[in-house]
């Protein structure tokens, strides 16, 4: 069993400085009755605690690190890159080449912009798409996550979800008023909803492949019909990538299902693990952003170097990776860990698309916010806390996603599938 003395010091510490001892609540393992563990370094798939603990990280900084800690590759173009400067407020040729290697993985951003966080990256296609069409209302699915924004955390997964709330007070009603809220996966519910509204709808913002409700694939049906229904109404289509980009298949979901948006938002592997996103898409969209256009969009630290060239060596690499090396570890975790629960008798539900994975404890379908709400939370925080104990790193809520790296080896597979087994028992 772990030692986490010095990570329970240290957290005492930091609650006398930040709400909860962090920077963002996800980390504060609220509701798996421990406190959270300090990170001393990464290496690969490995993360290492403060008090010499170590792990297999499946959280992988909630997405972003696909080619693991400290990739060799990433890190020299860093230290490259570090000796001309941090940031210069002007132009640099990297913004540029990470700009065509992105249109070069997903040709609908014919035009993007960048920024420094996923939450910067929803906000302003939003922005942009009330800009654009001229109309107010947005559309968003119960339990989709797009960073916290006023507009966008209302009904939101992830650490809302977490936290049982729904919304957060500060968030002037009139805004919110202006976001409307349809279950994910319900076809007939948006159908209704652009019957009623359709001409007042600037744009509807999905998660694709939603990943902060637990992981729970669009259906093609229902992005089609979104694809469909803004067509017709003249509203904008945004597919929110920050968490599907580069990870459920080297297109994103866009290519994955063959179903191309009007707007696209990016985040964290886009950044290879320094802080960007990126909003991007139709060149008659995008041109309507200043300077070009009226819709106001700007950032001290956009485009920062060292942040372009870590984005740039991440996604030079993974144009180079066979995703379906990621997907057979996947497929045979899956079926490993299923097969355990069942022999267990574990009510339990496991999948997982390209690099992103998930389970529920439940053996009933999981399609939207409502199901999710409906699986048993309690085993999945027994869970936790036996997977942390015993080496694995893994998201901490039901309404988070797992993911897998390039660096993970079928040895870890196979201890991780042990863990699962060892826990299922104790259940
Ligand atoms: C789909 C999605 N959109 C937006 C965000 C917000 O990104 P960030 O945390 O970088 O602001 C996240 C994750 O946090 C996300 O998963
Ligand atoms: N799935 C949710 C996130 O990735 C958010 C991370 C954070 O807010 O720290």
């Amino acid at each position: 069993m772990k030692n986490f003395e010095k990570s329970i010091a240290a957290y005492k510490e930091a609650v006398r400085y930040m709400p909860g001892g962090v920077n963002s609540p996800v980390r504060a393992f609220s509701n798996v009755e421990m406190d959270p563990i300090f990170i001393e370094r990464g290496k690969n798939q490995y993360l290492y605690d403060i008090d010499g603990n170590s792990y297999v990280d499946y959280v992988l900084s909630w997405g972003p690190l696909i080619l693991g800690h400290a990739d060799d590759t990433v890190i020299s173009a860093l230290k490259e890159t570090i000796d001309r400067g941090t940031s210069f407020g002007a132009p640099t040729l990297v913004e540029t080449k990470l700009a065509q290697t992105i249109q070069s993985i997903v040709p609908s951003m014919e035009m993007m912009r960048m920024v420094s966080s996923g939450t910067e990256a929803t906000m302003s296609a939003v922005r942009l798409a009330r800009g654009y069409t001229g109309r107010d209302k947005i559309v968003k699915f119960i339990g989709n996550y797009h960073g916290h924004s006023d507009s966008l955390i209302v009904d939101a997964g992830s650490g809302l979800a977490t936290l049982d709330i729904n919304t957060s007070p500060g968030v002037p009603k009139s805004i919110t008023y202006e976001t409307l809220t349809v279950p994910y996966n319900d076809v007939e519910a948006i159908q209704r909803l652009f019957e009623n509204f359709g001409d007042e709808i600037a744009g509807v913002i999905v998660e694709p492949i939603a990943g902060n409700m637990g992981l729970i694939p669009g259906k093609k049906e229902f992005l089609q019909k979104l694809r469909e229904l803004t067509t017709q109404h003249g509203s904008v289509l945004i597919f929110d990538e920050v968490m599907s980009g580069f990870r459920c298949d080297l297109h994103g979901a866009q290519g994955l299902y063959g179903i191309t948006p009007d707007l696209t938002t990016l985040g964290k592997v886009v950044g290879g693990g320094l802080p960007v996103g990126v909003f991007g898409g139709k060149r008659e969209i995008m041109k309507n952003i200043t300077p070009e256009g009226s819709v106001y969009h700007a950032g001290t630290l956009s485009g920062n170097p060292l942040a372009m060239t870590a984005g740039i060596t991440t996604l030079t690499q993974l144009k180079e990776e066979d995703y379906s090396n990621i997907s057979r570890k996947l497929d045979y975790l899956s079926e490993k860990v299923q097969a355990s629960a069942n022999r267990n008798g574990i009510p339990f539900t496991i999948r997982h698309v390209g690099s992103m994975w998930g389970y529920f404890f439940t053996d009933g379908t999981v399609e939207n916010f409502d199901d999710v709400q409906a699986t048993n939370k309690d085993n999945f925080y027994k869970f936790f806390n036996y997977a942390i104990r015993n080496g694995l790193y893994i998201a901490s809520s039901p309404f988070e996603t797992s993911f897998l790296s390039t660096k993970h080896t079928d040895d870890d597979i196979e201890k991780t599938i042990q863990v699962f087994s060892d826990a299922f028992k104790t259940m």
